[in-house]
């Protein structure tokens, strides 16, 4: 059973990940001849207040227009 874990900052439309979804899924099929039904994608969303990169938040760097 494939399963693909994909780790995003918030923010995105609803659309986008369910593109993003339908995507990852197709590649594993594609790739691994994997049937459909055992492919498996999880997205997480991290808050930007829980990411950081150099000791700064990803909602610091927005703040700061970076
Ligand atoms: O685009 C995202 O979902 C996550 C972005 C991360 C960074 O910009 C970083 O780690 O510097």
């Amino acid at each position: 059973m494939p399963l693909v874990e994909v780790t995003l900052s918030e923010g995105r439309e609803p659309a986008a990940i369910r593109a993003l979804i339908h995507e990852v899924h197709a590649a594993v099929e594609r790739s691994l001849g994997a049937p459909a039904q055992s492919i498996r994608v999880i997205v997480r969303e991290v808050p930007r207040t829980h990411w950081a990169a150099g000791d700064e938040t990803l909602a610091e760097r927005d703040s700061r227009g970076g």
